[in-house]
């Protein structure tokens, strides 16, 4: 299990190393257009999991949905300070 900032802090870490073997690192050369719809994506399975398939795959949506808005935090060069300040 991780924390938000665990994940950010890793992903953040891949993404400077330009790790090879990172599905995080391969998003980011695809570049905020195919990041952008990743979040929809996972925004509108978050939504149907939540209303038509219970707790536990609501959880998983939105686990995915999280990742993916660090992704496009991390692609548009935002900390976590900056979203965190607007909270
Ligand atoms: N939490 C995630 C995570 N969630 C989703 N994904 C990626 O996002 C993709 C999901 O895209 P798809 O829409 O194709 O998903 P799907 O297979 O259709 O699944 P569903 O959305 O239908 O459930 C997956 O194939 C993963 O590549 C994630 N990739 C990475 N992480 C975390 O990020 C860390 C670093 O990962 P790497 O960068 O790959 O090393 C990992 O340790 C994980 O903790």
């Amino acid at each position: 299990m991780k924390t938000f900032e665990e994940l950010f802090a890793e992903l953040k870490a891949k993404a400077e190393q330009q790790d090879p073997g990172s599905s995080t690192v391969a998003a980011l050369e695809r570049g905020v257009h195919f990041i952008g719809k990743k979040v929809v994506e996972e925004a509108a399975e978050s939504w149907m999991a939540a209303e038509h398939e219970g707790p536990q795959r609501a959880a998983e949506e939105i686990s995915q949905l999280l990742y993916q808005a660090q992704v496009l935090m991390i692609a548009t060069g935002l900390e976590l300070e900056d979203v965190y300040r607007h909270l």
